[in-house]
């Protein structure tokens, strides 16, 4: 479990890079030879003055120095030509490798496992996927292709200089070598304070989102000036990181300033003595000259954008980061299973369930049976398929699934479960090393069994209910749904078997039809919706991003999910806790109509919860320490009696 994400090392951003231009090579190359030929004819342009300064020198006829300067405008004419076609092409290849690197980036936020991503600050993978990937494309587009330029024209006039006359292109290049030594020191720096100045800039982008996000609790709990304080302490952070690099570039643009005229002064003095010394004509110092100037060009350009480069791949590496967080299930989902239903199937589970692909890892216990052996010709799968009206059996729990002979669609193991039983065997599971959660859990949940799930905060209830809701894994021991472990099934398939409903019901800014994330006929649909008494529902194509359902609609929402994806087993995680009493009572008539005829794991805070539950799990420092009907417990006299007790107030 990791509390940041990471940062891409230097070797894998150069792999991605590589990547990155492998996937345009055709435009790669030909950015390339335009680049190649266009400074090559821009070579032409000095070469052919140092002839008019000779010829001027040597009295030639004013017919020759015309000729001259017209080859010199036909130069230009092509250079000018093939850079803007290069230039041009440099564009769209960066927007399009932008394009790519925000697909990427949303790939893999979308396979971030859901332990990381609640771990994490919110702002930092937010200001990863804006500010951060923005920079990058920004660089791409814009930058890239100048840069690009820049660098085939100094090695192709720094060839010129050398092959016009040896003695003042090695002057020149002496003359440049104090930009060298000047930029070194510049990236050696750079790079960990734009890095810095990254963090800092999503350290405070959390802090605003914390801040805005908590408003009613900070104005409940008069936490204002605690929230100030950290809001300045961030931004007083992200102050000092921003004159960090400006310390920086106030260095380095001086003294590359002054780097560029010593090149020239250098040649200057070495071309009026090689001249004086009859060694060099006069048009040779002026072309090579021509040539250092040239070079201006090329080397200002880098300069420019060398300190954007830096930053935005500092971004890149952040970006790259996400690539470095170990899955929960080894197979990653594709951008394309998370589009709306209709355009694919699978988006976001209802409640926090993550749609993430399974993983390759087979579990420790032997699961019933091989999805491959159990193919039974003829038989037909009962389950929620998005699309297949028959499916959609409401409202309680009707349409007969897992039955044996299906095969897990997009499953890595290739088991699918057999039976709606739960098992817990010998479940160890750490968030941080040294601190264990759960010890040696063992639950066995029966088919169409009510388990109320109670214990102090903190007991690990949660963290159990995620794991036999297939979000996280186990370290030690076996959870298993039907014999399999529920983190090894496709989200499809996982949804049907079990779903977790939590407090935090996800409304996407999409149409209500899109936000049912089931794909199902418009009737389908609107049954579910009227299960679970969202009267108010009526428009499926109205926009929840324009008019976005308040907390109770959004629970009915989150319900209505559940309905549609027809799992056997429901977990309740304090799904009604946040609404106010009467939409609390609304709610909790919804849940009845969705939880009727299916096996329900109830989180309670309230113990009447566990008063009408066929079984109650008592749980304390992260072990089941009783386990029994509500009346075996109180005869027991144990610690759900006191607790049932201390609710009564007896
Ligand atoms: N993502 C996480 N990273 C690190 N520690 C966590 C994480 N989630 C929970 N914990 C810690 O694990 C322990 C068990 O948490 P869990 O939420 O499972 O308990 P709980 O009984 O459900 O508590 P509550 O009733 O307060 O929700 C707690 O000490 C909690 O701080």
């Amino acid at each position: 479990m990791i509390g940041t994400l990471p940062v891409a090392d230097p070797r894998t951003v150069a792999r991605a890079a590589r990547r990155l231009l492998a996937a345009d090579r055709r435009t790669v190359t030909v950015m390339v030879v335009l680049n190649v030929l266009a400074a090559l004819a821009g070579l032409g342009g000095p070469w052919l003055f140092g002839r008019i300064v000779d010829a001027v020198t040597g009295g030639s006829g004013t017919a020759t120095v015309d000729r001259l300067a017209l080859a010199v405008l036909a130069c230009a004419v092509v250079q000018t030509l093939l850079s803007r076609s290069a230039l041009r092409l440099g564009h769209r290849f960066g927007e399009r490798t932008a394009a790519r690197i925000r697909e990427g980036f949303l790939e893999r936020s979308l396979n971030l496992p859901a332990a990381v991503v609640e771990r994490v600050p919110t702002g930092d993978l937010v200001a990863r996927g804006t500010t951060d990937v923005d920079a990058v494309a920004t660089t791409l587009r814009n930058v890239l292709p100048e840069m690009f330029v820049a660098i085939v024209r100094m090695v192709l006039i720094t060839v010129a200089v050398v092959v016009l006359s040896p003695p003042l292109g090695a002057a020149g290049l002496l003359g440049f070598t104090g930009i060298w030594f000047v930029t070194r020191w510049y990236l050696c720096r750079a790079r960990e304070a734009y890095l810095r100045e990254g963090e800092a800039n999503s350290a405070m982008a959390d802090e605003l989102a914390a801040t805005t996000a908590g408003a009613r609790t900070i104005e409940a709990f008069g936490l204002r000036a605690r929230r100030l304080a950290a809001g300045h302490a961030a931004i007083a952070e992200t102050n000092r990181t921003r004159l960090a690099t400006l310390r920086l570039r106030s260095v380095f643009f001086p003294l590359v300033e002054f780097s560029y005229v010593a090149p020239i002064v250098v040649v200057l003095l070495a071309g009026g003595a090689l001249y004086f010394a009859g060694s060099v004509t006069l048009g040779t110092v002026a072309a090579a000259l021509l040539y250092l100037r040239q070079m201006v060009g090329p080397l200002d350009t880098i300069m420019l954008w060398i300190e954007q480069l830096q930053s935005s791949s500092a971004s890149f590496a952040r970006a790259e980061g996400l690539a470095t967080v170990p899955p929960d299930r080894t197979t990653p989902v594709r951008a394309a299973d998370h589009a709306p239903p209709g355009r694919a199937a699978a988006r976001t589970a209802p409640g926090r369930v993550s749609d993430r692909t399974a993983s390759g890892r087979v579990a420790d216990h032997a699961p019933p049976r091989q999805a491959a052996d159990r193919t039974t010709p003829g038989r037909t799968a009962d389950h929620v398929t998005p699309g297949r009206a028959a499916d959609h059996a409401l409202p309680g729990r009707v349409a007969d699934r897992a039955a044996p002979g299906r095969v897990a669609e997009g499953g890595t193991t290739g088991w699918v479960p057999d039976g709606d039983l739960i098992e817990v065997r010998g479940v160890r599971f750490v968030y941080e090393p040294g601190r264990d959660v759960l010890l040696d859990v063992d639950l066995t949940v029966r088919p169409g069994e009510r388990l109320a799930v109670v214990g102090l905060s903190g007991a690990g209830k949660s963290t159990l209910g995620r794991l036999i809701a297939g979000l996280d894994r186990p370290h030690t021991g076996s959870v298993t749904v039907g014999g399999v472990p529920p983190a090894d099934l496709p989200p499809d398939e996982l949804r049907r078997h079990v779903v977790l409903v939590t407090q935090e019901h996800h409304i996407f800014r999409e149409s209500l039809r899109d936000n049912l994330i089931v794909a199902a006929p418009d009737d389908v649909l609107r049954r579910a919706l009227r299960t679970v008494g969202a009267d108010w529902a009526d428009d499926l194509d109205a926009d929840l991003g324009e008019n976005p359902p308040d907390g109770a609609r959004a629970q009915q929402l989150a319900l209505a999910r559940v309905v549609l994806a027809d799992p056997h087993t429901v977990i309740l995680d304090e799904a009604t806790a946040l609404l106010d009493p009467t939409a609390a009572r609304d709610a909790e008539r919804a849940l009845a109509a969705v939880l009727h005829d299916r096996t329900v794991i109830a989180i309670a805070h309230r113990l009447q919860t566990a008063h009408d539950a066929d079984r109650v799990a008592v749980m304390e420092g992260g072990r089941i320490i009783e386990l029994g009907s509500h009346d075996e417990l109180l005869r027991a006299c144990g610690p759900y009696a006191s607790l049932w007790a201390s609710w009564h107030g007896t």
